[in-house]
């Protein structure tokens, strides 16, 4: 009997080490094992329910535990006796992930968790490709790193972090209940509008409240839980998607991608101006394109040369500090390449230029530190 007692505990032990690959929990803290049996001879009997039915992950969790129990010593045999949570036990565990917040928008200005918006004033200039290789760069730091795609005009994201299959079709999350489990692509959690709409040009007709509840929805409903970091890959330029984000998240810090063009360095200034009226800092600026390195160590300033200056001089202008080119990152075939492959360049080559120029950015964000904006210091006046 007291050998049953420990060798069930030795399994239960075992078990907390099994995490659910969406929640990122152990599956002991997510009430998913509702029992442990063990039966003469050294079979165990583990009942385990999963969050939903058709979960997508089922296979992979019951796996993963089989394994766990059968390796530890003295278990003979393991069953494993699959069910699905009632709705009651979903719903206090959708709960508890909230841990007990009100449901709204979890990025409040006195969450831990740091909101970088990446903008741009006109398309193409590579915003979102600077926000993937910035966030798997400092998930690679060790950063706890989610992304939020609302760039309804090219929602590349999925894409870019490897998620789409051979038709470029993002998947869909998972829904338990209410909440939203983002995918994870190396190490980052992600969502963006392409993993719910059926074509591309659905969220392009839609109009500010409908993007502004989308933006809302992925800020309340995802369930990112606690993260270091949150990148938000925002549409270019100046429209309903930046206001709600302003809106939402007043204490986000901006970054605005640009290029060499000094003639691009108004509409870059218009972006970053927009989500200063929102009450967000622009805490730099990030070159992109920034001349071609040729193979014997000059540079082809194919897309002029000055653009992110002239927009970070811009941006200066009646501000208190003033704001940096945190980095210029060059053209380079590597860097489109792991675009097109979903590895992002600071993983797949990060010796190449550009991946260290992205890599010495992500660098520089947790160097700079958060700024205050927004929120409580907790300091009181005597
Ligand atoms: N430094 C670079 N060197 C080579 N190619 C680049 C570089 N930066 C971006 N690109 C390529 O430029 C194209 C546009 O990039 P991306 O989609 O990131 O731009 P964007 O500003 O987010 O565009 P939009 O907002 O219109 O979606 C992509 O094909 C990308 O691979």
């Amino acid at each position: 009997m007291a050998d049953d007692e420990q060798l069930g505990g030795a399994v239960l032990a075992a078990l907390s080490r099994v995490i659910d690959p969406e929640i990122r929990r152990p599956v002991t803290e997510l009430d998913m094992i509702r029992g442990v049996d063990v039966q003469p001879g050294g079979t165990v009997r583990v009942d385990l329910q999963l969050t939903i039915t058709g979960c997508p992950a089922a296979d992979t969790i019951e796996r993963d535990v089989r394994a766990a129990a059968g390796s530890v010593d003295g278990v003979t045999a393991v069953d494993v006796d699959v069910s699905v949570m009632s709705p009651a036990t979903r719903a206090a565990l959708t709960d508890r992930l909230r841990a007990g917040r009100p449901r709204g928008v979890q990025f409040t200005p006195d969450s831990l968790t740091r909101v970088v918006a990446v903008t741009s004033g006109k398309g193409g200039v590579g915003k979102s490709t600077v926000a993937a290789n910035l966030a798997v760069a400092l998930a690679a730091r060790g950063q706890r790193v989610g992304i939020v795609d609302v760039d309804v005009h090219g929602f590349s994201i999925p894409g870019l972090m490897g998620l789409t299959d051979e038709h470029g079709v993002a998947p869909r999350p998972t829904r338990v209940d209410s909440m939203i489990l983002p995918p994870v692509a190396h190490d980052v959690k992600v969502v963006s509008i392409g993993m719910f709409v059926d074509d591309v040009s659905t969220a392009v007709s839609w109009r500010g409240p409908m993007l502004h509840r989308t933006v809302s929805q992925f800020l309340t409903d995802v369930f990112f839980g606690d993260l270091d970091v949150l990148l938000l890959d925002l549409p270019p330029g100046t429209g309903d998607v930046a206001i709600s984000v302003g809106q939402l998240l007043p204490h986000a810090e901006v970054l605005v991608v640009t290029t060499p063009q000094a003639a691009a360095a108004d509409v870059a200034e218009r972006s970053g101006i927009v989500a200063r009226q929102t009450g967000q800092r622009v805490i730099g600026v990030v070159e992109n394109m920034a001349g071609l390195v040729q193979p014997d160590g000059s540079v082809l300033h194919l897309f002029g040369e000055g653009g992110g200056d002239e927009t970070a001089a811009r941006l200066s202008r009646g501000q208190d500090a003033p704001v940096p080119v945190l980095g210029r990152v060059p053209l380079s075939v590597p860097l489109r390449e792991g675009g097109d492959s979903g590895v992002p360049v600071v993983l797949g080559a990060p010796d190449d230029h550009a991946a260290v120029a992205l890599t010495a950015i992500a660098e520089r964000l947790t160097t700079m530190g958060r700024g205050l904006a927004g929120r409580k210091l907790g300091l009181s006046v005597g």
